[in-house]
């Protein structure tokens, strides 16, 4: 079972697949399969996307790097809507950024994480990398390297990683493992290559999985290959 782990949740999440916003049947969902893994006494990460509420690329009107400043602020409100969510539920949180200064947002300080771990917390990483033109998968990619975790795992609205997009292509066949280089040659789309480069160079493997089917996030954290395994 790893010990460490970053969980890279799509906004959708929140929301249901395709959807926006915040849906309580699945963030019933979301703590139910969250609660399994925080029993385990694990260290964990989460980094949010915020597909539920703007993705830069969406918005058309917009320059690019406008755009994504909204994202990345979506993401803090992922974060503190998820911290809240949590706390009614008795999952001690924290809501981690470096983008934000809000009363209940901690500045991102890596020597303060191990602290926040040992304390029972899970930290809710907000405000992505900091950087227009990037998105939460590198900010994963990026946060799971600074907190030393064991596996990234993404968990998405696929069951893994195919030869081409699955939800585009019927014949489209799955890859159990597969290399980052191979991931990155093929210019594979679940994931940037940003974030699939540094996790490669810092031999990090990532998980790649179903968040809605029920106890796959278990299973991933237990060390189960129920998705792909992207690794060298
Ligand atoms: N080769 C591929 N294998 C698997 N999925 C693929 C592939 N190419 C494209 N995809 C698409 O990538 C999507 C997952 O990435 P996407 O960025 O949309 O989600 P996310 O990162 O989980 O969400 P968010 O933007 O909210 O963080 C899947 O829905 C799938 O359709
Ligand atoms: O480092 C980052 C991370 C995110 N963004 C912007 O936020 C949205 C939402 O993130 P998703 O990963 O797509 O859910 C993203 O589309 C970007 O617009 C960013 O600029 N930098």
């Amino acid at each position: 079972m790893y010990k460490r782990v970053l969980l890279k949740l799509s906004g959708e999440a929140f929301s249901g697949e395709g959807g926006k916003g915040f849906s309580e049947e699945m963030l019933t969902y979301l703590v139910k399969e969250i609660k399994k893994i925080h029993n385990l006494n694990i260290k964990l990460g989460i980094v949010i996307g915020a597909g539920n509420i703007f993705r830069g690329k969406e918005l058309k009107d917009f320059r690019i790097q406008m755009a994504d400043q909204l994202g990345m602020l979506g993401t803090v409100m992922n974060s503190l809507y998820l911290k809240n969510v949590f706390e009614k539920n008795g999952i001690k949180s924290i809501v981690v950024s470096p983008i934000v200064n809000l009363p209940s947002v901690i500045p991102l300080k890596y020597d303060f994480i191990e602290q926040y771990f040992e304390a029972g917390y899970i930290v809710l990483f907000g405000g992505g990398t900091s950087n227009p033109l990037f998105t939460t998968d590198t900010a994963a990619a990026l946060r799971a390297i600074e907190m030393s975790a064991d596996i990234l795992v993404k968990a998405t609205k696929v069951d893994g990683i195919y030869d081409k997009d699955p939800k585009l292509f019927e014949d489209a066949k799955k890859y159990d493992n597969i290399t980052y280089e191979q991931a990155i040659k093929e210019q594979i789309k679940v994931m940037d290559t940003e974030a699939f480069s540094i996790c490669e160079k810092n031999n990090l493997s990532i998980s790649i999985i179903n968040f809605f089917k029920e106890g796959n996030l278990l299973k991933a954290v237990e060390g189960e290959n129920i998705g792909t395994k992207v690794s060298h």
